[in-house]
């Protein structure tokens, strides 16, 4: 529906000219200046480590300023589109895609010129990273290309462009989101409807658990020390009568039943007794331990320590689980704002609940807006797939927020109009539209329905069309088309909204420093694809991470928030969770 941005184009046509194999070449420079990020290789790409800005094995590495204030590598800082050829972060790639040279890392002329020809000729596209990338560099069977001379001195940084789109600041915008909505006024269901609720109230114990003293383990529940007189959970110690006079008598059934789970009130036991017990059966009072069914033999009547016992194995207190040894009654089990998880159902149960007081999930719309979009089969006829309506459902879901719809529109400005004057959702997700293409409807229906913008773009790449209208009853999110802004735009308004809306805590900050360094917009923030296995070993800058690709985010645990200017590697990086 729209074009990309003068920045993107420019930076789209500098990674269009990115060097064939061996080949040196002028990177392009946009406008504003802005120079490929592989000009911004990082001091581990000499050992063929992974770099920032597509600088691949042999080049220099640049001092970390040559990070800072630079664009994106493969350079397109006006759009996140590839700003890193995706061969520089696969991490653990053989063949080419680690061994493919580095584009030969010259100083940028302060303008688009370095080849004219080329860049005249050369067909942007509109972002795609596959575009912006020789293919070669994708390539894993072809042969690897003759490495590249190493990467002269970095370049001067140059002048932010004029044309910025403007937006809000990323955190701003964030908090803006967070602050937007309060939560709704607590509800009471049955536990198995509080499922990804947040508690509105603190849960605390209904009775002491375990409610009685119980035994842990299959065996005997005995008396003082052995050996013992086998009894009936009855208390009876009466032995069936023998079959024979010279067979030793056994006892009764009731005796070889034992205390079962769910028993009542057992006949206590008298000092020298045993009785057989079952795993989670209730101890009877006057019994000092249990004895595991493996560590003592019966003989008739009797029951004896097992030659091989450990010493102690009968020792007071031994396999009884005593009443209140997790939790008291009255005690606080749960604090409010806590998710309720499958485990918070269990012990909730277990802690005598059957309904839970919490935060409504808000109910939430989504709205696909493209008249370009299957939802079946392959891309045809010069139409795509839908690949937002399939993903904005359950990722809302997994925010916190109940999906009442999602419904498919196309580019009919009408109907856009009369699904948001007629929804009772409390938020409403679109997804394209947002830019100023003639079919983009979003933000004209927005100002017929005066509603009041509370973002009204992003400083943030990908993503920057995103907005936050309030729309009095409720709100709208707008996603950008492209794919993974409209996962920027999640996690950077509809993530915070939604949390407020359900009344969910923030996650806890996360940090890590980069295994890679990865080049910055000039201006503003990116949010890059990572792997972070939270082991110390930091996060992992992925591959395939142009706006259009979903590939790096679906092997992703996270987003790095990649500052303006960059991270070199090392620095460590907010990272956004991915909320499953
Ligand atoms: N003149 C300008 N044009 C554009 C700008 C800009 O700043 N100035 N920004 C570009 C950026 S960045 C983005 S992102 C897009 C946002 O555009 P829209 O929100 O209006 O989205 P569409 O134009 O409808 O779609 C963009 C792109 O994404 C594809 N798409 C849309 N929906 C889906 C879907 N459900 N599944 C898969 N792909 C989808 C669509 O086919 C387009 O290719 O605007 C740029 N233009
Ligand atoms: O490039 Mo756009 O940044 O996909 O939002």
């Amino acid at each position: 529906m729209s074009g990309a941005d003068e920045l993107d184009e420019a930076l789209a046509l500098a990674n269009d000219r990115l060097p064939k194999a061996g080949s040196r070449r002028q990177p392009a420079v946009g406008d504003d200046g802005l120079l490929p990020g592989w000009l911004t290789a990082d001091a581990d790409a000499g050992g063929g480590a992974d770099v920032s800005g597509g600088a691949g094995r042999g080049d220099a590495p640049p001092p970390v300023a040559a990070v800072t204030g630079l664009s994106g590598p493969s350079g397109d800082p006006g759009d996140d589109e590839d700003l890193l050829p995706d061969w520089v972060h696969a991490p653990g790639r053989t063949g080419p895609a680690r061994t493919a040279p580095a584009p030969a890392a010259e100083p940028a002329a302060p303008t688009a010129s370095a080849e004219p020809a080329a860049s005249a000729s050369a067909a942007p596209g509109d972002g795609d990273g596959d575009e912006l990338v020789p293919d070669w560099l994708h390539a894993p069977a072809r042969t690897a290309p003759a490495p590249a001379p190493a990467a002269p001195e970095a370049p001067t940084p140059t002048a932010a462009p004029p044309d910025r789109h403007g937006g809000t600041d990323w955190r701003e915008a964030r908090r803006t989101a967070g602050r937007a909505a309060s939560s709704g006024t607590p509800v009471t269901l049955p536990c198995d409807e509080a499922l990804g609720h947040v508690l509105a109230a603190p849960v605390e114990a209904l009775t002491d658990l375990p409610p009685f003293d119980t035994s842990a383990m299959d065996g005997w529940a005995v008396s003082g020390p052995g050996p013992w007189d086998l009894a009936a959970p009855d208390g009876s110690t009466a032995p069936e009568a023998p079959t024979a006079p010279d067979v030793a008598p056994t006892p009764t059934a009731a005796a070889t039943r034992g205390i079962v789970a769910g028993q009542d009130a057992p006949a206590p036991l008298s000092d020298g007794h045993a009785v057989r017990i079952a795993t989670g059966a209730r101890v009877p009072r006057g019994a000092t331990a249990v004895l595991r069914s493996e560590r003592a033999r019966e003989a008739g009547t009797r029951l004896r320590l097992a030659p091989d016992a450990p010493r102690g194995g009968a020792r007071q207190g031994t396999d009884i689980r005593p009443r209140g040894q997790e939790c008291r009654s009255g005690d606080r089990l749960l604090a409010s704002g806590a998710v309720v998880t499958p485990a918070v159902l269990g012990l909730v149960a277990a802690a005598g609940y059957d309904r839970l007081t919490v935060v409504p999930r808000p109910r939430v719309e989504v709205l696909v807006l493209g008249e370009e979009l299957l939802h079946e089969g392959r891309p045809r006829d010069g139409r795509i797939r839908d690949a937002l309506g399939p993903m904005i459902g359950p990722w809302l879901a997994a925010l916190g927020a109940d999906v009442v719809a999602t419904r498919r529109l196309g580019d009919d400005a009408e109907a856009l109009h009369r699904a948001l004057a007629g929804t009772d959702a409390d938020l409403v997700v679109t997804t394209g539209g947002t830019a100023a293409g003639p079919l983009d409807h979003v933000r004209p229906t927005l100002r017929r329905l005066d509603a009041r913008l509370l973002v009204d773009g992003v400083e943030v790449r990908p993503g920057h069309p995103m907005l936050l209208a309030d729309l009095g009853a409720r709100h709208l999110v707008g996603l950008p088309g492209n794919p993974l802004a409209a996962v920027s735009g999640l996690l950077t308004l509809a993530g915070p909204l939604i949390r407020a809306l359900a009344g969910r805590p923030a996650p806890a900050p996360v940090r890590a420093p980069l295994t890679a360094a990865v080049a910055g917009h000039p201006r503003d923030t990116r949010l890059v694809p990572v792997e972070y296995a939270g082991d110390g070993a930091g996060a992992v800058p992925l591959h395939y991470t142009g706006p259009a690709m979903l590939r790096g985010i679906a092997s992703a645990s996270h987003l790095a928030v990649v500052p303006p200017g960059g991270a070199a590697a090392g620095t460590p990086v907010q990272l956004l969770e991915l909320p499953w």
